[in-house]
């Protein structure tokens, strides 16, 4: 039986998640392992899942000499050097939409109860007195929310607060016009703008060198007084001390908070402020967000171990799952035409020009151009090259890559990949398209037009165009053992060099294929390729 795959899971994730690793992998589930002993161990895995608390940094990628894929089980990827994973072939997964909605109804609690006192007077009260004083709050209705990042959360946000009747402005430099109308957001073109407009500023962007500490003391200078924050976010991006520095001065009047600059937050400053109501990074911890959760990135893992092209790959192209069916059978063209070159050709590359044509091109064809180079690249570099590496090993090796679309197919095939491959003396040329029964076919190569497979055995020479030839060959083929299951000959002219392309059942061995050469009418050496 073939040994299965492992995956060690190092934080918490959904026993359902955890059900579909078990009935694929083998897993070791060690939520909160210390970093020593995961360091330790982790070379004897093909796969990790973390939460937002293990950092999958240079440190552990390197000794984790097995890893194919680190699975987020939830949104954020600050934790994980995704250019670090990306140098060492490892696909980084994570699940963007699963946890959203907890977020977004995370963050209306948190403003919520901000806005009211709620937790304060909940704890003045058990703690046995009745006071009404201390905890008047202020309505939502009316008042102006600020959003900082209008994407999934950030938009789930807007729609919701609507129903409160409150004006939704938002600040989003990186989004389209069309974005801010669909969720009923008024445009604010510069943060601080938005800072003079909002009664409540949220904010719910990525943390990264940019929006660390994007909310500070010159934003909440030009705020107005009494101006209420929350961050369900990450840490740090409202300015820890800066919000301090607003609670003591009066210009801050409540603020929720579920992430923090330092995390796990113990002993925070903030913790002091009665005004200020904390949760420890609960936005995603709901039944409904970690069963979607822990499902989904064990479906990506499983997948990325078989070798398949998963949904939420940070670091390659993001392509929707039904763009990702459609491509598919191209994706494994393109890597098919791309392993060719190297089977046939020991001189390096300098260049390669692709030419996707057809409807084909509306899609996003990256992924196929990654497919391709990876193709190119396995029978040089092995294991090493992968999906999410290939363009890099391309660029390494001074290959440099040109791409164009065109909306017309030049030939009879509805969908086209042209494949030029230049190396310092000739050029390879290609031609590929799918078959109804969405198979990878061969339909030109430098010139000859055929329609081969790419499968299996692939026994690829040239021929004199001439009688007897191509008889003698199969009868020596059939004399070695070996039987052909399909066979195509294409010549350009009469009567000069022609092609004959050959699907084998079975391996030819060296000998059998060296006795082809000795055949009157064979061009060259014959290659048997391998797919
Ligand atoms: N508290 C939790 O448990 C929890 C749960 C899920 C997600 N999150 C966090 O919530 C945040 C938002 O997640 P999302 O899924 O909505 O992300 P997203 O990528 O869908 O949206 C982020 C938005 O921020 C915008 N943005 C980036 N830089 C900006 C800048 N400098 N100024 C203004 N806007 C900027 C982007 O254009 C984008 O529209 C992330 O930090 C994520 O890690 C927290
Ligand atoms: O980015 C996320 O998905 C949230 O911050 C949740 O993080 P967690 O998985 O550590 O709860």
């Amino acid at each position: 039986m073939m040994e299965r795959k492992r995956v060690i899971v190092s934080e918490r994730i959904a026993e359902e998640g955890l059900q579909l690793l078990r009935s694929e992998l083998d897993v070791d589930y060690r939520d909160g392992i210390s970093r020593s002993e995961l360091l330790d161990i982790i070379d004897q895995y093909d796969a990790l899942i973390v939460r937002s608390v293990t950092q999958v940094n240079e440190e552990l990628v390197k000794k984790a000499t097995r890893l194919k894929v680190v699975g987020r089980a939830g949104n954020g990827i600050d934790n994980i050097d995704v250019d670090a994973c990306t140098r060492y072939g490892i696909i980084v997964a994570n699940t963007p939409d699963s946890n959203t909605i907890s977020a977004a109804e995370q963050t209306i609690s948190l403003l919520l109860s901000s806005v009211r006192n709620t937790a304060w007077a909940n704890d003045v009260l058990k703690a046995g007195t009745w006071d009404r004083k201390p905890f008047r709050g202020t309505e939502l209705y009316g008042k102006t929310v600020g959003i900082v990042g209008l994407g999934r959360i950030g938009s789930m946000v807007a729609t919701r607060l609507k129903a409160f009747n409150m004006n939704v402005i938002a600040y989003d430099p990186y989004i389209a016009d069309e974005r801010f109308e669909r969720f009923g957001a008024e445009k604010k073109n510069t943060l601080e703008e938005l800072a003079q407009e909002a009664d409540i500023i949220t904010v719910h962007t990525p943390r990264n060198e940019e929006t660390m500490h994007l909310i500070n003391e010159d934003i909440l200078a030009v705020a107005k007084n009494g101006v209420g924050l929350v961050n369900c976010a990450r840490g740090g991006i409202i300015k820890e001390s800066a919000i301090i520095e607003g609670l003591e001065s009066g210009k801050i009047s409540s603020v929720g908070l579920d992430v923090f600059e330092k995390e796990p937050a113990t002993g925070n400053p903030l913790f002091n402020y009665s005004r200020v109501v904390c949760t420890p990074h609960l936005g995603a911890d709901t039944y409904e967000a970690q069963k979607r959760v822990g499902e989904n990135i064990a479906e990506q893992v499983i997948l990325a171990l078989k070798g398949g092209i998963v949904p939420n790959v940070v670091n390659l192209p993001s392509v929707l799952s039904e763009e990702l069916d459609y491509l598919r059978p191209y994706i494994t063209l393109a890597e098919k035409m791309g392993n060719i070159y190297y089977q046939v050709e020991k001189t390096p590359i300098s260049r390669v020009e692709i030419t996707y044509s057809g409807p084909i091109t509306i899609n996003e064809t990256e992924m196929l151009t990654i497919g391709f180079l990876k193709g190119l690249l396995e029978p040089v570099l092995w294991e090493k090259v992968k999906y999410v590496n290939a363009r890099l090993m391309a660029d390494e090796r001074g290959i440099k890559i040109y791409e164009r679309k065109e909306e017309q197919s030049p030939k009879r095939y509805k969908n086209l990949l042209n494949i030029k491959i230049f190396n310092q003396d000739r050029e390879m040329e290609l031609s590929g398209t799918i078959s109804r029964a969405r198979n990878p076919l061969l339909v030109e190569i430098n010139g000859y037009e055929t329609e081969a497979d790419l499968e299996g055995y692939v026994l690829m020479m040239q021929n004199e165009d001439r009688p007897g030839v191509i008889g003698t060959l199969t009868t020596a083929l059939g004399e070695a053992g070996v039987n052909i299951a399909a066979m195509k000959v294409a010549r350009k002219t009469k009567g000069e060099t022609a092609i004959m392309i050959l699907n084998v059942d079975n391996k030819i061995e060296e000998d059998t294929l060296k006795a082809l050469t000795r055949i009157d009418g064979l061009i060259g050496e014959p290659k048997l390729l391998h797919f």
